[in-house]
């Protein structure tokens, strides 16, 4: 008796996979909006390495980002993350979740949309401020008025991190969902005939 064969439909993350190709996905926007959290489930999926900016970043210098902007100031930081992040899209394809002021930086986005495909993570500032209030390990949050600062720095990047090529609406959501939506972007987005074509 001949076997028979079914046929088995792609999953979500093996039709996201294949659209990305050998481009690089990377993961921009404000402090909590779940770049690392859902940068490392959307990795999972894509069945991709996974790779978080500040993480990295802290393995080489052997110190915690705080530590870094204590000993050395934001400017040191940023030219840090610049090397980096170059060093990381030089390879791939993996998911590279950045860090809030990455993408802010003219030369780290330049970068970031030549080596690869940037997704924001947009999300309103209770979200943010629920999620980040529970941790104090981010040095620009450690101000008199944090909700505050969150919000100046919300006025001040969004319209940067409108630049990304996609956007989704991170909120108080399954993580899951929000992943999935990560996955049907890159599919629609690639379907439209993108930069960086392959
Ligand atoms: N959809 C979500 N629902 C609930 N919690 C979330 C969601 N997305 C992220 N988080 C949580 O919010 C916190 C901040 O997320 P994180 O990934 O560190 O953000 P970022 O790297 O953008 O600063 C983490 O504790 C994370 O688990
Ligand atoms: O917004 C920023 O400038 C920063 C965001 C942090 O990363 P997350 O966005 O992952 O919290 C970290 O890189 C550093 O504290 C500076
Ligand atoms: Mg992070």
């Amino acid at each position: 008796m001949s076997d028979i064969i079914f046929p088995v439909a792609p999953t979500l993350g093996e039709r996201a996979r294949a659209a990305l190709g050998r481009r690089n996905l990377v993961f921009v926007g404000l402090m909590g909006a779940g770049k690392s959290a859902i940068g490392r489930m959307t990795a999972a999926q894509l069945g991709l390495p996974f790779i978080d900016t500040d993480t990295e970043i802290e393995r080489v210098s052997r110190m915690t980002i705080s530590e870094l902007f204590a000993a050395y100031g934001e400017e040191e930081f940023r030219a840090l993350e610049t090397r980096v992040i170059k060093r990381l899209l030089r390879s791939g394809p993996r998911v590279v979740s950045t860090g809030g002021g990455a993408f802010i930086n003219e030369k780290t986005r330049k970068q970031i949309e030549r080596g690869g495909i940037s997704i924001w993570l947009k999300a309103d500032l209770e979200v943010l401020w629920e999620r980040v209030n529970k941790r104090d390990h981010r040095p620009l949050l450690k101000t008199e008025n944090p909700k505050q600062t969150l919000e100046n720095l919300m006025n001040q990047r969004y319209p940067v991190y409108e630049l990304a090529d996609m956007t989704v609406h991170s909120r108080d959501e399954r993580k899951e969902t929000i992943v999935n939506e990560v996955l049907e972007a890159i599919i629609e987005y690639t379907g439209k005939g993108s930069k960086n074509d392959e």
